[in-house]
């Protein structure tokens, strides 16, 4: 193909991920952008990173989770800087209060103005965190009126043996399960596979299963499952961002590493505006 050629076809391709996207933002809610910042970053960075980041409420809603330590102070730097941003935090105990040694309540998160909370991230999992603990953290994060972010996927040996449908379904029905109101849930599906590896799983492969979790979660509790947010997580970057952007299926993003530079971030953020214009 000669390069004219390749350009006309670029432009195509860029006019149906535009399309794509409008006609989805108008169709769906507003795409979730979720940092989780793992065990990194500094106090300084932390703050550095909220001076620089934009975010426009009305286009996505954008969240960052740091490490528990940084909760507060990068909570007092939101409030004053109105960045539009949220904090979420990486883990919660299911218990209120108690001999828990280690361990952070809902009440306390609540306490430092974290809204969304992440649960059963595969690092988690592979610490030893069961399906039972899970399955109480979710709904003590429902009770309280904040978000649960549940994150399911397949490790490597399962997506080779082709068992990522069965893996996830699993997954989705033990957090699910005897819920009553399921409607602050989102859901994270980030293959096991995918995260920090710089092989993400492509966007089309991402639609696919994002669709088998909705239909578990229809099987679980109904028509809610058209309103409950999926996002995909395993090495998204400024560049694959905004291809992901334009599934049906896929309602944002959950992003490691490349949260951790403001320039990455903010790229994928805009990937994920109604606007195309800036990204
Ligand atoms: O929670 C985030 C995920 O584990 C993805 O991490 P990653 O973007 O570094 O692959």
């Amino acid at each position: 193909m000669n390069t004219s050629a390749r350009r006309q076809v670029k432009a195509i391709v860029e006019q149906i991920i535009k399309e794509q996207i409008q006609s989805r933002s108008l169709q769906r809610q507003k795409p979730l952008v979720v940092a989780n910042w793992k065990m990194n970053m500094s106090l300084e960075k932390a703050l550095h990173f909220l001076n620089s980041v934009q975010s426009d409420p009305q286009d996505s809603t954008v969240v960052i989770c740091p490490p528990y330590p940084l909760l507060y102070p990068v909570n007092i730097a939101m409030k004053k800087l109105q960045t539009g941003v949220q904090l979420g935090a990486q883990n919660v105990h299911w218990e209120d209060h108690g001999a828990h040694t280690g361990e952070v309540s809902v009440g306390m998160l609540q306490e430092v103005g974290c809204n969304f909370v992440l649960i059963g991230h595969s690092e988690r999992r592979m610490a030893g965190e069961s399906e039972e603990a899970i399955q109480h953290k979710v709904k003590q994060v429902l009770q309280s009126g904040m978000y649960p972010i549940v994150c399911v996927g397949e490790n490597s040996e399962e997506f080779k043996q082709g068992l990522t449908s069965q893996i996830v379904k699993q997954q989705i029905e033990a957090a699910l399960k005897n819920l009553p109101n399921i409607s602050n849930i989102i859901i994270a599906y980030e293959p096991v596979w995918a995260i920090g590896t710089g092989q993400s799983a492509t966007p089309y492969q991402a639609e696919g299963v994002h669709q088998t979790i909705r239909q578990s979660i229809h099987d679980l509790h109904g028509s809610i499952a058209h309103r409950i947010p999926i996002l995909y997580g395993g090495s998204v970057h400024a560049e694959n961002a905004r291809s992901l952007a334009a599934y049906e299926n896929i309602d944002g993003v959950l992003v490691g590493g490349a949260s951790l530079e403001v320039k990455s971030f903010q790229s994928i953020i805009r990937s994920f505006n109604k606007e195309l214009g800036s990204a």
